[in-house]
């Protein structure tokens, strides 16, 4: 057994999804499109008398982790260290779950294959109800479209072939478990009908369309993220809602460009690996 592991979780903004209810939380999730970003979570595990877990020192629950532990039949601290604010839109839950699921394999010593981690993180993302895609599209990288729901063993995964700097600007959180939980019919024929569009036409381009229509509507879009996506389309630029967050991302210099003091990272063309 390795004392200590850590893995490398891409963060994952959604641009439009779908929800995909299933009794089975391996075939359930969403349908939808997405970003991975270099911006990401490391996650480190090391084994303990008593689970605890932490992001950026600050010790919090996450139910998503504790069931990726519990379903490896491990007790652990669990580490989270990331530049992404949390409830924001970024899948931070997803990458937690799914480099615990990892790092903990390492540490803990657990014959499964990636596939089998990826399924266990997802799975327990899905019942904590955090979040329905962003852990598989955090396993592939780069800018996935996610055809079918579910875990890797049931889900059919595609992507967009481009690579950008990405820019992002967080006007405040959103629960993601306050709007799955609630009707999700519009949203889920927005999200079909954005997919359909970008597959298409499968460009960084069309994806941005179809983000910022999809956020119309579905109605998540917020009168705050819709004044800065605005901006941004004045100066010349793209921008849309980072679902789900009140926050706002653009392809290459948008948001700097319309005078937003913004973040800066880039698509993340590879999915979440162990670090040595
Ligand atoms: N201070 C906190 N603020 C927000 N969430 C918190 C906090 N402390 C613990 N949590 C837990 O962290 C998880 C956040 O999940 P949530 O899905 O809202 O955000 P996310 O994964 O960062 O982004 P996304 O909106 O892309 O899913 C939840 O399980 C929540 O209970
Ligand atoms: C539901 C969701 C938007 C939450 O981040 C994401 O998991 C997705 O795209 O399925």
């Amino acid at each position: 057994m390795t004392d200590v592991a850590t893995a490398f979780v891409p963060g994952h903004v959604t641009g439009f999804f779908t929800t995909e209810r299933d009794d089975d939380p391996t075939k359930a999730g969403s349908r939808g499109g997405g970003i991975a970003l270099d911006d990401g979570v490391e996650v480190t595990v090391r084994p303990a008398d008593e689970t605890a877990i932490s992001l950026d020192g600050v010790d919090l629950e996450m139910g998503a982790v504790e069931r990726v532990l519990d379903a490896l039949e491990a007790t652990a601290t669990v580490s989270g260290e990331t530049d992404l604010p949390l409830g924001a839109g970024f899948g931070v839950s997803g990458a937690m779950a799914l480099g615990t699921a990892l790092a903990t394999s390492e540490a803990f010593d657990r014959p499964l294959s990636e596939n089998e981690l990826v399924t266990i993180a997802h799975g327990a993302e899905v019942q904590a109800g955090t979040g329905l895609g962003d852990v598989v599209g955090q396993a592939r990288g780069g800018m996935p479209l996610r055809l079918e729901p579910g875990g890797p063993q049931h889900n059919y995964i595609d992507a967009i072939p481009e690579r950008t700097r990405v820019e992002y600007y967080v006007i405040d959180e959103l629960s993601t478990e306050d709007v799955l939980s609630g009707d999700t019919h519009t949203l889920s024929t927005a999200g079909q009908r954005a997919l359909s569009r970008v597959v298409g036409e499968p460009t960084l381009s069309s994806f941005m369309r179809a983000s910022r229509q999809f956020a119309r509507e579905a109605e998540l879009l917020t009168p705050d993220v819709r004044e800065v996506v605005m901006d941004v389309a004045d100066a010349g630029g793209e921008a849309s809602m980072a679902m789900l967050g009140e926050t706002v991302f653009a392809p290459g210099r948008g948001l700097t460009d319309a005078g937003y003091d913004a973040q800066v990272t880039s698509v993340h063309p590879g999915g979440a690996t162990l670090l040595e």
